[in-house]
């Protein structure tokens, strides 16, 4: 089996979240952890960022996206991230875990996480 991956680890972005009216008016942190299958072969013999899965331009890509949309559930946002790596950056296997740690007062941290991958592959 495929076993590279490109990792994006707590990735905090500032965006409007929640179910609750009172959520839609206010902005709340989102940490992200990313997870992408991808050959890394060709970028470690060509020691070139244009052969890499760049993380820093799709870290900046996840943040624009969240800026500019709106979900109640982070398992919308988990879901419309996952789509973007997959229809955008092409990796074929994602895995995004969405922490909103403000959510609940008493608990350290709540989260979600998905595993994606492009039809008719297996990962
Ligand atoms: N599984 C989820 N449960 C809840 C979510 C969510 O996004 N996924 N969201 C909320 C509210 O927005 C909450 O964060 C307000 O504190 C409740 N449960």
């Amino acid at each position: 089996m495929f076993k590279d991956r490109v990792f994006i680890e707590g990735l905090s972005i500032i965006t409007t979240i929640g179910v609750y009216e009172w959520e839609k008016s206010i902005k709340q942190k989102l940490i992200l952890d990313i997870e992408m299958a991808w050959d890394n072969r060709i970028a470690g013999l060509s020691d070139d960022v244009n052969d890499c899965l760049n993380y820093a331009q799709i870290s900046q890509a996840i943040i624009d996206y969240l800026q500019h949309h709106q979900f109640n559930l982070i398992e919308s946002v988990a879901e419309n991230v996952a789509a973007l790596l997959i229809d955008h950056y092409f990796t074929p296997w994602v895995r995004v875990k969405v922490s909103k740690p403000t959510a609940v007062a008493s608990a350290r941290n709540v989260a979600i996480m998905i595993e994606r991958q492009k039809e008719n592959i297996n990962y």
